[in-house]
């Protein structure tokens, strides 16, 4: 994208905001204005973005695909206000930190995308996703719709994966047995499933994969990804 095409762009979210506050807020338009990505890293590969159900396999996913290919993708690490799960350290599954300073940091426009769920608020900040990229690596994230609505305002130009459970009883299940929440936020994530699922279904992604069987599910998520995002082609005999 041209910086004259970005310019025009930034203008046209500044014209429409100033119309239409409630539909264009301040975050979207600073969200236009900081992610130039294209211009900042002219060679930032299109990230990959999974969204799915709480429960519905994306970490289980996204660990094997890092295993396989650390050499190629980097995770971004999201902020949060919940509290850190047994085993969760700070700066690797999390940055853990408080309301206000999150609220701060998002008023500062320091988030690419942030979310509320479950009543804490999660987001990925600008500095996460330039951490991986100079690197040199493709930036991995694991967000939610709101996220996935924000981020695609964005010039980052991601590929989407939706990762769709079973069944609501098998996702009950699961989450269950993971031994993570309280009923409450059990409830929480369940009764968040049906809209998620509903949203799984509009033209946002480039991928849905059912996440029946996890060695079925990860093969054709491999496969997408060597196809289209590596453009590893295995040459047919
Ligand atoms: N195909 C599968 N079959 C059975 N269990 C699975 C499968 N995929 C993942 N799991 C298990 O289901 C649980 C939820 O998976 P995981 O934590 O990866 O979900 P998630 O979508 O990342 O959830 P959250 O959004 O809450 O972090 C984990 O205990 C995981 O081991």
């Amino acid at each position: 994208m041209s910086s004259l095409h970005v310019l025009k762009r930034n203008w046209l979210f500044y014209k429409v905001s100033s119309f239409c506050p409630n539909q264009l807020d301040h975050f979207h338009f600073r969200t236009a204005l900081r992610t130039d990505f294209s211009t900042m890293h002219p060679k930032l590969p299109r990230p990959l973005v999974f969204c799915g159900p709480s429960g519905s396999g994306k970490s289980t996913l996204v660990k094997r695909l890092m295993d396989d290919f650390p050499e190629k993708f980097g995770f971004t690490v999201s902020h949060t206000t919940r509290s850190p799960r047994p085993g969760e350290k700070h700066g690797q599954h999390y940055y853990f930190i408080d309301e206000s300073d999150m609220k701060t940091a998002i008023a500062n426009g320091d988030f690419i995308e942030h979310a509320a769920f479950s009543g804490n608020i999660y987001g990925t900040s600008f500095r996460a996703v330039e951490d991986i990229a100079k690197q040199g690596k493709i930036v991995l994230m694991d967000i939610d719709m709101q996220g996935v609505k924000q981020i695609k305002q964005t010039t980052l130009n991601p590929w989407c994966v939706f990762i769709h459970p079973p069944s609501l009883p098998e996702l009950k299940e699961r989450l269950l047995k993971r031994k993570t929440e309280s009923e409450e936020s059990l409830a929480r994530r369940l009764a968040k499933a049906r809209e998620e699922i509903k949203f799984g279904l509009t033209p946002n992604f480039d991928k849905t994969l059912v996440n029946d069987d996890l060695d079925k599910t990860y093969k054709e998520l491999k496969k997408f990804v060597e196809e289209n995002i590596l453009e590893i082609r295995i040459p047919t005999v």
